[in-house]
């Protein structure tokens, strides 16, 4: 008797060492290899500005979808790119110090091997259509520029309208990690026949983009039309790229409409505060594409802008932005293009997020009413401009005198030109940032380029290495439990045999 229950003994201590050696083995095995880190550089050269991206991802992950994250950003001295059209040969070398932090952020042994993208947005687009020669030549010096840099030079071009919006819609749900839902996730939105994609709404100086998966997209309109297939899944997603529409260029077509019936040098504007006052130059005022075709002789060439600070009076001039009259299509947005109903939620990023962030209007979890949003911009308005620039005093003048003529042109957009109501308005998220990484259209211009988003779902362990080891673990656990139960019923120890009969 006393054999067998030393036999058991052994048993029971062997198992025992035998289930911590196996999570002992499982933990260290399955260890991830210690990082080996990829980089990857964007610029994006806006109207505005330019800024440079540095994202890094483990390479063995590269396929994985969220494993991209952006890890600097610097913002480059002077205008944009496109402001350099008077001196082409500078537009390279106001990028030198940016390229420079990224020499300092990525490991030196790994600069050869870092791809490095330039994308030219609707600056670019609006000086190739006045002065093409003078846009090449921006390019050219860019690249040149970027060539010399130590990394991997991938080129530098103006993209179009649709793959900004296209790459804008991808990066927020890559971030968002809408490609890889799980399947209850999956489950509920069919069932809802909820998009479990975001749509996005970019707006920039010169355009705006509005991208969303439109599950009733009719082939109206095949210029509008994007299918992706990511992941193992396909997408029919509508986009459009309005230029002249970013928030720069809007002021400037509210401006040339106002130019039409001003009777002398001076300009009442409602979307200015009262008390503010700016000069503008007329003789260089038509030559921009986007205001050429309302090119007016005027008896003056300088302009004097009045502020009167009403919000009212500002939507209607803003409003008139919009033309409503004629659509060729089932639905339309503004200016006779198609636009499909909307569906789903949208986030909205670069200056329509600057613009509610700096008003306080980008409340999350809890989206603020419409109403709420409307009354905060006509306040705002109508303070004076003494007491704006006191009560604002750390913010840039450029930005600070034009937040209430953005707030007027964001919400006119948003409700005259796409069509949200009070209703829907909540299904907009204003988001600057997911993650550490920037809303905009640079990461997912660099995930297809890099060919990093797999068009079928990657075959992979269908267990990740946290679950392995986690199932591991409580195996084993289980398995101890068992032999210790079946050792105390077989072997009833002295001190349990009374309570057991
Ligand atoms: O902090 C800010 N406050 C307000 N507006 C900003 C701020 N930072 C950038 N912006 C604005 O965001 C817009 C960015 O547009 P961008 O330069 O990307 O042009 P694009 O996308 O039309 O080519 C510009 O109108 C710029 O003035
Ligand atoms: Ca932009």
């Amino acid at each position: 008797m006393s054999s067998t229950r030393t036999i058991l003994l052994i048993l029971g201590f062997l198992s025992t060492l035998a289930v911590i050696a196996l999570i002992a083995v499982a933990v260290t095995q399955n260890q991830p290899l210690p990082k080996n880190i990829k980089y990857g550089i964007v610029l994006d050269a806006g109207s505005s500005h330019t800024n440079l991206y540095v994202y890094e991802w483990p390479a063995e992950k590269e396929n994985d979808t969220g494993v991209v994250k952006q890890v600097e950003v610097c913002k480059v001295e002077g205008p944009g790119i496109s402001g350099y059209s008077h001196a082409t040969e500078k537009a390279g070398p106001s990028l030198a110090q940016c390229l420079q932090q990224a020499k300092e952020v990525i490991p030196s042994a790994q600069h050869k091997e870092t791809p490095v993208y330039l994308g030219a947005t609707a600056g670019m687009r609006l000086l190739r259509l006045q002065n093409e020669s003078a846009a090449d030549k921006v390019l050219s010096s860019v690249g040149n520029t970027l060539r010399s840099a130590p990394f991997n030079f991938q080129g530098a071009r103006i993209i179009t309208g649709q793959e900004e919006g296209a790459y804008g819609w991808i990066t927020i749900n890559y971030l968002l990690g809408n490609f890889k839902q799980s399947g209850w996730k999956k489950l509920l939105h069919s069932l809802k026949s909820l998009s479990e994609t975001s749509g996005a709404l970019d707006l920039g100086g010169a355009s705006t983009q509005i991208t969303f998966e439109s599950k009733d997209l009719t082939s109206e309109s095949p210029e509008n039309q994007l299918y992706f297939r990511l992941y193992g899944k396909d997408y029919q997603v509508y986009t459009h790229s309005f230029l002249c529409y970013g928030k720069d260029q809007a002021l400037q077509q509210k401006l040339a409409r106002d130019l039409q019936t001003v009777e002398n040098s001076n300009l009442f504007d409602p979307c200015f505060h009262k008390g503010y006052e700016r000069t503008i130059n007329i003789s260089d005022f038509f030559k921009n594409p986007c205001t050429s075709d309302k090119k007016k002789q005027l008896p003056f060439s300088q302009l004097y802008i009045k502020g009167e600070g009403d919000y009212q009076k500002c939507r209607e001039s803003i409003q008139k932005l919009f033309n409503k009259s004629n659509c060729p299509y089932s639905s339309c947005s503004f200016n006779g293009i198609y636009l499909p109903p909307l569906q789903g939620d949208f986030g909205a990023f670069s200056a329509f997020y600057f613009v509610m962030n700096f008003l306080n209007l980008t409340s999350e979890p809890n989206p603020l009413a419409l109403n709420k949003v409307i009354s905060t911009i006509e306040s705002f308005c109508a303070r004076p401009w003494q007491e704006v620039k006191t009560a604002y005093h750390h913010i840039k003048e450029k930005y600070l005198s034009e937040y209430c003529f953005s707030g007027a042109y964001i919400l006119s957009l948003l409700e005259n030109g796409y069509g949200f109501t009070e209703d829907n308005w909540q299904m907009i998220h204003f988001l600057g940032k997911i993650g550490s990484s920037d809303a905009g259209w640079t990461l997912g211009y660099m995930l297809n380029l890099t060919n990093m988003i797999p068009a079928e779902q990657p075959a992979g362990p269908p267990l990740s290495h946290g679950s392995y080891v986690g199932l591991m673990v409580l195996c084993s656990l289980v398995l101890v439990s068992v032999l210790l139960f079946a050792w105390l019923l077989f072997h009833k120890p002295k001190c349990l045999q009374k309570g057991i009969v």
